[in-house]
C-alpha cells in the first residue's frame, strides 16, 4: 500500500503516459476496489444512474492520475475521508519533489497521514450509512404504521384486528376468562357527511375515536375497521353483561348532541356483540358473528346493542337475500305505486292522492312495506327507489291533469335518507321539469321526528323547497314529541295527523282532545290539517264537525292501483 503511494507521488514527476503503465493500472484497480469497498454502503438507497456516474468520474479521474489528486474531481463521488487523503498526498508529493533532501522519516510520516486519512474516510461512511440505515428503519416503521394504523384517529385499523384478536385470544385462553368482541357502526354518518360536509364528517370520526377510548378498560382494544365502523375488544370479563354495560356506556356517550364548528350534530351508534369462547372457537366465526349481531342491532331500529344468538344467522341471510332482491325489483318492474284519495271536507272532493310504493316479489308475493322500505333505507337503495317514486307519481298526476279539471296534487313520502340529500330540491326540481307537473301540484311528506332530529339543516332543506314552489306536509303529526315551537319556523303547508288519535275517536277522550286541539293549532298557524287512517263514519263526521280540511282512509277509499285511482279522480275529482 506504502509503494504504491509512493508511486502514486512519484507519478506527478514523470511526463503523463499516453496510457496508464502496468504500475498505473494497477494502482487504478487497487483504487477502484478501495472506492467500492469504502463507499459501497453509501450507495445502497442511492439510484443506478448516480452510481454509473461515479464510476465513470472515478475512472476518469484514476487514469488522469497525474491530475487526481488536484482536481478533486473525486469530490463528485462524496468520498470525502478519500478524496482529502489522496489531495494531501499529491500536494505532498509535489512538495517533497521541491525539497528531495527532507528526510524519509518525514514522507513516512506523510504516507501514515495520508492512509490515517483514507481510514478517516472509511470511518466516516460507516457513520453515514449508520445514518442511512436509521432513516431507512424510521421510514419502514413509519410506513408500517401508516399501513395498521388509520391515519386519521391514529386507532389500529381492521389489518391489525386478526392480529390483535389472536394475541387476545390467546391470552383469553390461559386465563379462562372471556373475551368480547364488539362491532360498531354510527347510524347517522353518511348523514353527517352528506349535510356538513366532509370536514366535520372527519371532526365526528375523531370525537367518536375519543368517546369508545373514554369508554373501554386499559386492556381493551379499539380500532377503526373502515368509514365508519369501529371494533372493540374487550378483554378479562365474566361474563356478557360486561360487553352489554359497555355497549350502554357507548351508546349513551355516543348520542350526547354535541357541537362541531358551530354545527350541532346527534349520532347514534349500533353495536353487535359476540363472546369468545363461548360464542365461537375461531376468529372467523367471532368476527362473523360481530358483523350478523350488528346487522340485527340496525334491523332492530339502529342506536342499541344486540348480542349473537345462532338464530339471528338465519335471519340475517334472508334479508341479505332480500336486499340484493330490491336492488333489482327496479330494473324488472317489480316495483310500483298504488294510489290513496284525498278528500276536501268543505267540496266533499277528491283533490289529492297520497303514492305508495308496493313490491311483488317475484317469489314471495306482495311484501309489507314498513320491512322492504326500511331494508331500502338501510342499504341506501331508497335513494333510486325514492327518485323512481317520485318521478312516477308526478308522471301519473301530470298524465292525470290532463283528462280533468280539477285541482289535483300527489302526495309523496320522502325518508330520512332522500331528505337529507345534499340537492333534494334541485333532483326535485329536475323531475317536475321532465315530467311537466307544476310544482305545487306536488306535496312531499316528511315525518315529525325527521324535523326535531336536526332542525337547523332540515330548515334549509324545507326553505329550498318552499322556494321551488313544491308543498311540504309534516306526516304521522302528534308522535314525535316535538316542540310545537318548531312549527311557526319552518315553512310547512299542511299536517297530517297521525293514524293512532284518529283510531281511537270519538270513543277514547284523549284521542279526541289531541284531534281537536292538532286541527285548533294547525289552523291557528295557517297550516291545513289532514286526518289519515279514517276508517268509520264516526270518525268522518268528527273530524268534520270540527273543521278537518281533508281526510283520508279506508272509509273513503283503499289505495288503488293507477287506472283505478284515475277512473276514482275523474268520477269524484
Ligand atoms: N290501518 C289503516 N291504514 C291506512 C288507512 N288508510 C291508509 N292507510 C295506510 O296508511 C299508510 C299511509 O302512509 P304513511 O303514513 O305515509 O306510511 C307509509 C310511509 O311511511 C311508507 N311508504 C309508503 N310508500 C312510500 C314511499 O314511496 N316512500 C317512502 N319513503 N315511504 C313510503 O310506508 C308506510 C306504510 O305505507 P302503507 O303500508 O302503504 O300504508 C299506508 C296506507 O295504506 C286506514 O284507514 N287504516
Amino acid at each position: 500500500m506504502l509503494s504504491m503511494l509512493h508511486k502514486l507521488r512519484h507519478a506527478h514527476l514523470s511526463p503523463l503516459p499516453p496510457w496508464p503503465s502496468a504500475g498505473g493500472l494497477a494502482l487504478l484497480a487497487l483504487f477502484i476496489i478501495l472506492f467500492w469497498f469504502l463507499t459501497f454502503p453509501l450507495k445502497q438507497g442511492f439510484d443506478l444512474n448516480n452510481i454509473i456516474l461515479e464510476t465513470v468520474v472515478l475512472v476518469v479521474a484514476l487514469v488522469a492520475h497525474a491530475f487526481i489528486l488536484r482536481l478533486g474531481i473525486t469530490l463528485l463521488t462524496g468520498g470525502w475521508g478519500l478524496l482529502l487523503g489522496s489531495l494531501l498526498l499529491g500536494l505532498l508529493g509535489e512538495f517533497t519533489q521541491e525539497s528531495r533532501q527532507w528526510s524519509t522519516l518525514v514522507e513516512r510520516i506523510l504516507e501514515i497521514l495520508g492512509l490515517a486519512l483514507i481510514a478517516f474516510g472509511f470511518y466516516r461512511s460507516q457513520r453515514l450509512l449508520q445514518t442511512q440505515l436509521k432513516k431507512t428503519q424510521a421510514k419502514e416503521t413509519r410506513s408500517r404504521h401508516l399501513a395498521q394504523y388509520d391515519a386519521l384517529t391514529g386507532l389500529p385499523n381492521r389489518i391489525l384486528l386478526q392480529d390483535r384478536l389472536a394475541q387476545s385470544m390467546a391470552e383469553t385462553l390461559h386465563s379462562r376468562q372471556q373475551l368480547a368482541l364488539l362491532f360498531l357502526d354510527l347510524d347517522r354518518f353518511k348523514d353527517i357527511n352528506d349535510s356538513f360536509g366532509h370536514e366535520i364528517g372527519d371532526a365526528e370520526l375523531i370525537r367518536v375515536a375519543g368517546v369508545l377510548h373514554g369508554c373501554v378498560g386499559p386492556t381493551d382494544t379499539v380500532l377503526r375497521i373502515g368509514g365508519d365502523e369501529f371494533a372493540i375488544i374487550q378483554t378479562h370479563i365474566l361474563d356478557a353483561d360486561e360487553a352489554a354495560l359497555l355497549a350502554q356506556r357507548i351508546l349513551g356517550a355516543i348520542a350526547e348532541p354535541h357541537r362541531l364548528q358551530g354545527h350541532k350534530i346527534h349520532n347514534n351508534v349500533s353495536i353487535g356483540i359476540t363472546l369468545f369462547p363461548s360464542d365461537a372457537p375461531t376468529a372467523k366465526q367471532l368476527l362473523k358473528n360481530a358483523d350478523i349481531a350488528l346487522y340485527h342491532a340496525k334491523h332492530e331500529g339502529r342506536n342499541n346493542y344486540q348480542l349473537y344468538m345462532p338464530d339471528i344467522n338465519a335471519r340475517a341471510h334472508s334479508r341479505v337475500a332480500l336486499a340484493k332482491d330490491l336492488q333489482s325489483a327496479l330494473e324488472s318492474g317489480d316495483l310500483h305505486l298504488q294510489f290513496q284519495p284525498q278528500l276536501d271536507l268543505t267540496s266533499g272532493r277528491t283533490v289529492s292522492f297520497e303514492a305508495l310504493l308496493r313490491w311483488r316479489h317475484p317469489q314471495h308475493g306482495m311484501l309489507a312495506r314498513q320491512t322492504f322500505i326500511r331494508l331500502a333505507e338501510e342499504t341506501g337503495l331508497i335513494i333510486p327507489i325514492g327518485a323512481w317514486v317520485l318521478e312516477i307519481a308526478c308522471q301519473t298526476c301530470f298524465s292525470w291533469q290532463q283528462f280533468h279539471s280539477g285541482p289535483l296534487q300527489v302526495a309523496v313520502n320522502l325518508s330520512p335518507r332522500q331528505f337529507r340529500q345534499p340537492d333534494l330540491a334541485g333532483g326535485i326540481a329536475a323531475i317536475l321539469e321532465r315530467t311537466g307537473l307544476s310544482p305545487p301540484s306536488l306535496e312531499v311528506e316528511i315525518t315529525e321526528g325527521l324535523l326535531i332530529e336536526d332542525m337547523d339543516s332540515a330548515l334549509k332543506t324545507l326553505q329550498s323547497l318552499s322556494t321551488l314552489g313544491v308543498r311540504i306536509s309534516v306526516d304521522d303529526f302528534g308522535t314525535g314529541h316535538s316542540s310545537l315551537t318548531y312549527l311557526k319556523h319552518l315553512p310547512l303547508d299542511s299536517i297530517k295527523i297521525d293514524r293512532s288519535f284518529i283510531h281511537d275517536i270519538p270513543e277514547e277522550i284523549e284521542s279526541r282532545a289531541i284531534t281537536k286541539a292538532i286541527i285548533a293549532l294547525g289552523h291557528s298557524l295557517n297550516l291545513e290539517v289532514v286526518a289519515e287512517g279514517v276508517e268509520t263514519q264516526e270518525q268522518f263526521l268528527y273530524l268534520q264537525e270540527y273543521g278537518c280540511d281533508r281526510v283520508q282512509g279506508y272509509f273513503i277509499s283503499k289505495p288503488l292501483n293507477a287506472p283505478r285511482a284515475q277512473k276514482w279522480w275523474q268520477e269524484k275529482g
